[in-house]
């Protein structure tokens, strides 16, 4: 017996039982059974899987041997993300003895449940990242609707006072908050995806209420403040071109992360994510305003904080993308999300048709951002990242049924995905809100580090999927549609710095060209959007076969218009296909 067997055989037997439980005892005989090596969190998990396991059994099994929910994992091989769920191991090319990563995403957000005495509920999201105050001043602005019944005075649980400055994330899961207010109520918290339950009861107390106070500069930035001056140091737009000026409502978002960071309240790393994601606070520490991903902490970046190993070859977790420049595709999904009354420019104010948030290039240097190699208040140190404006949000689409979704928000994201090629869009990257009175739902698009890749090779819309994509487009987006030019559009990122590459404005071109053509002929977007995904992991998309075709007739040197009018044709070809086997 090897040192190998020896170390791997407690493991090895676990996770045979597992195998067994989903297949039963043939599993252990056929000779398809591989062991595979589960990176997570700095410890290594052996498992023994069969090639023909799809991905999402591969999870099911971590979940029944490790309690890892399904829906929290991210698995990355060879610097590419199994995003397929039904997609087998031996379709990612996952062979015996190979080294998996897996990020585990926890949810940011808590839903705090307040029970009145007479049975009414509420509930309202909160940050795992805050601290009590913060949940304190949460449920005290909540109590308006309690009337003077709720008055917050202090938080208990297992017997001992629970701080002000104590996270709520440090709070045991399971644990009872006992809430201790004048008249009688009831709290019950738990995280956002389910697994795990916090309960927090009231009970009858008297004692005056706590003061309300914005946060104390921590002790960390005090120091900070005292090495380092000069506060544009902390944090700056890094623009390309300096006669480009930016406008007030970008200038807002970055004085007021500014501001949070000179009172000391220091960007808060968020759970989810596979990069680094931080949530910049304002200045009273009770705000995010922004968020901040800079390109080191990229997902196979340098200083990425989740222990992902680096690019081999440099290119990103999805095919057709490039490490490091997650933030500036971030940047041109703002840049290209025109609004409804014209062409984005930066002085419009306006939220885009498909409401992604406005995001801007900066530079921040802070100590609590991933340094692995050790840090210093210096300019060297400062990172270079997107700044994106922070929407208030009650969860993502992962977190409900689509069925809820208007269908003018649902198609506002389609449009947003076909013409930028996203290869990111699963339902975790749509937020969910509530606006006016009547709580209409609106949707946010965020994430969009792999929109415009050089192919389509991983184009995925969790969308396709829901009633909404069956239904056609109104008029009002048709004719938004209509509007869209791609030439303005490469031209309207280089004029703010971002030059496309060859490739990624190949694939805007194409993109937009396919969208148009689509609603001409009055198709749904689900009929479009499912001409760019592959149906399996190794299965060209139509769109893939389109521009295969092309390429293969074109002719030593032609130009990359004759191309392009080569797709257009055969895109017209497909399309009309399309259109008379629907009727
Ligand atoms: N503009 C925003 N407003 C509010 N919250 C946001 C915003 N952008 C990101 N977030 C929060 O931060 C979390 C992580 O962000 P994001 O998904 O963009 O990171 P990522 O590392 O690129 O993730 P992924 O692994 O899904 O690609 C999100 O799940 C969301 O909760």
């Amino acid at each position: 017996m090897s040192a190998v067997d020896v170390a791997l055989s407690p493991v090895q037997e676990e996770s045979v039982r597992a195998t067994r439980h989903i297949y039963g005892p043939l599993a252990l005989c056929t000779n398809e059974s591989i062991v595979i090596y589960i990176t997570v969190a700095g410890s290594v998990i052996p498992m023994r899987v069969l090639e023909s396991d799809s991905i999402g059994e591969v999870k099911l099994k971590l979940q029944t041997c490790k309690g890892f929910v399904v829906k929290m994992q991210k698995l990355v091989f060879g610097g590419r993300e199994l995003a397929r769920n039904e997609s087998l191991v031996r379709d990612y090319g996952v062979s015996n003895g190979n080294v998996l990563h897996m990020v585990f995403k926890i949810s940011d957000l808590l839903v705090i449940t307040v029970r009145t005495t007479c049975g009414m509920e509420f509930e309202f999201p909160v940050d795992r990242h805050q601290d009590i105050g913060y949940l304190k001043r949460t449920i005290l602005k909540k109590g308006k609707d309690f009337g003077e019944e709720l008055k917050v005075q202090e938080l208990f649980c297992n017997g001992e006072k629970l701080e002000d400055q104590k996270l709520i994330d440090d709070i045991t899961a399971d644990a009872v908050i006992h809430l201790v207010i004048q008249k009688f109520a009831k709290l019950r918290a738990k995280h956002a995806e389910r697994d795990v339950e916090l309960s927090v009861v009231a009970a009858n107390w008297n004692e005056e209420t706590q003061s309300q106070g914005v946060h104390e500069p921590s002790r960390e930035f005090q120091s900070f403040s005292k090495k380092t001056p000069d506060r544009n140091l902390l944090l700056e737009p890094f623009v390309v071109d300096p006669n480009i000026e930016l406008p007030g409502y970008i200038w807002d978002m970055i004085n007021s992360a500014c501001d949070g960071l000179t009172k000391g309240n220091i960007p808060i790393r968020s759970s989810e994510g596979t990069g680094g994601t931080y949530f910049m606070q304002d200045g009273s520490g009770n705000k995010y305003v922004a968020i901040f991903k800079p390109i080191d902490e990229e997902p196979l970046a340098v200083n990425n904080p989740q222990g992902l190993p680096l690019s081999t070859n440099g290119e990103g977790l999805k095919r057709g993308t490039r490490v490091g420049e997650g933030a500036f595709r971030e940047v041109a999904a703002f840049l290209l999300d025109h609004p409804r009354t014209g062409h984005r420019t930066l002085s419009n104010c306006e939220l885009g048709f498909s409401g992604v948030p406005p995001t801007v290039m900066v530079q921040c240097l802070h100590n609590t951002f991933h340094h692995p190699d050790g840090f210093e208040w210096s300019s060297e140190y400062t990172k270079v990242g997107s700044l994106q404006l922070f929407m208030k949000n009650e969860g993502n689409c992962e977190d409900m049924g689509p069925g809820i979704f208007p269908v003018e928000e649902v198609h506002k994201i389609t449009v947003f995905d076909i013409r930028t090629a996203n290869a990111d869009r699963h339902a975790g990257n749509i937020l969910v809100s509530r606006e006016g009175k009547e709580g209409r739902i609106v949707l946010t698009p965020i994430d969009h580090g792999y929109c415009l890749p050089e192919n389509f090779e991983d184009c995925t819309f969790d969308w396709l999927y829901w009633p909404q994509a069956r239904q056609p487009y109104s008029p009002e987006t048709i004719k938004y549609i209509k509007s869209l030019d791609a030439e303005q559009d490469i031209d309207l990122l280089k004029f703010y710095g971002l030059d496309l590459s060859v490739e990624c404005a190949r694939t805007l071109r194409i993109s937009t060209m396919l969208l148009k053509k689509g609603v001409e002929r009055g198709l749904a977007p689900f009929d479009i959007g499912n001409m760019m995904c592959r149906e399996t992991l190794n299965k060209e998309s139509v769109i893939e076969v389109i521009i295969r075709d092309a390429q293969d007739s074109m002719l030593p040197g032609m130009t990359e218009a004759t191309f392009l009018e080569t797709v257009y044709k055969l895109m017209d070809i497909k399309l009309e296909k399309l259109k008379y086997k629907s009727s």
